[in-house]
């Protein structure tokens, strides 16, 4: 198992961490201080946890709640404003011949069609989140990455979600990595910040544990796994180091801070496993869209088709669903 307040005592937080104003030095110093992950654990841990299996009742249950936690993706060039109106309206009315369908958490699109999802999720309750900062490789300059961060916001974004500078980062300049996470957080005003650590590009878990920790300590209201657009993307184990510094997060200082896996979670069957990771891992109290999402641009119909086969006991043909 990986560390926690249940296995190994008060967790890296207590130990005096750096003040904001810390310099790099301190920074280093201090994440590298702190206790290293065990790598064969969290996998061995994410395995097992994997393995379970859930009752049919709870299996509606659990498909329902991760139906609401989908943030319904496009990240594309080829994206267009009709795309994104008939993605839309399938987050708002997933399935349009059962009401009781719940709509998902969000859309996410690229900022230029931020304006378009939210005219057409106005009066719906769900969100519009953007990428941005040179999302996926955050290869722009600071003043380039606000400015596109503002224009997703003053179109309507709700929730913003912008790539940490990976290069900075495994070059072990943290302190820039914070910086540019606290300016994007100003500049995204009232919208949610989820932070994208791109983890398929930080080699290793403990790498990972370091980076929640900038994320949270610049001021993320979520952390994200994965651009999707990198190998590796979402996987069990660095989720659970992220649902990790989380829940230790929470018990250092009473806030809670969310995550959202994203990228390849493409079936039922894997949404599920990511609940149960959520839920032995940080706790039930993470098991709601306000702290936990699922980025994907094709899972959702497959929730739909195992929803409807789950209540009719047969699975509807093909082409039942619109595409994702
Ligand atoms: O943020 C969400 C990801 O870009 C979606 O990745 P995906 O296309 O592999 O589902």
């Amino acid at each position: 198992m990986t560390t926690g307040p249940m296995e190994g005592g008060p967790m890296p937080d207590t130990a005096s961490p750096p003040g904001p104003a810390a310099s790099n030095a301190s920074l280093r110093a201090y994440l590298r201080g702190l206790p290293g992950v065990d790598e064969v654990g969290a996998r061995e841990r994410a395995g097992e946890l994997a393995a379970r299996s859930i009752k049919s009742a709870a299996k509606g249950r659990a498909i329902d709640l991760a139906i609401r936690m989908v943030d319904l993706t496009t990240l594309e060039g080829a994206d267009s404003p009709g795309k994104v109106r008939a993605m839309s309206a399938k987050a708002a009315h997933p399935d349009p011949a059962d009401p009781s369908a719940p709509a998902a958490a969000a859309v996410c699109v690229y900022p230029d069609l931020v304006s378009v999802a939210v005219a057409a999720l106005r009066g719906t309750g769900v969100g519009t989140a953007s990428v941005a900062t040179a999302f996926p490789a955050g290869r722009a300059p600071l003043e380039a990455k606000l400015a596109e961060t503002r224009h997703a916001v003053a179109s309507g974004a709700t929730e913003i979600d912008m790539v940490i500078d990976r290069g900075a980062f495994l070059s072990g300049d943290y302190r820039k990595v914070v910086e540019e996470i606290a300016a994007v957080k100003e500049a995204s005003g009232s919208a949610h910040l989820k932070v994208i650590l791109e983890t398929g590009e930080l080699g290793t878990l403990d790498n990972v544990r370091r980076a929640c920790w900038l994320a949270i300590r610049a001021g993320a209201d979520f952390v994200k796994t994965s651009t999707g657009k990198v190998a590796p993307a979402a996987t069990l184990p660095g989720t659970l180091v992220m649902l990790e510094a989380v829940r230790d997060h929470h018990a250092n200082t009473g806030a809670r801070v969310g995550v959202k896996a994203a990228g390849g979670i493409r079936g039922t069957k894997d949404a599920v496993r990511y609940l149960v990771l959520v839920n032995e891992v940080a706790g039930a109290a993470w098991l709601t869209p306000d702290l936990f999402r699922i980025g994907a641009s094709s899972l959702l119909n497959d929730l739909l088709m195992q929803r409807t086969r789950l209540a009719s006991g047969t699975y509807p043909g093909p082409d039942y669903f619109t595409l994702d």
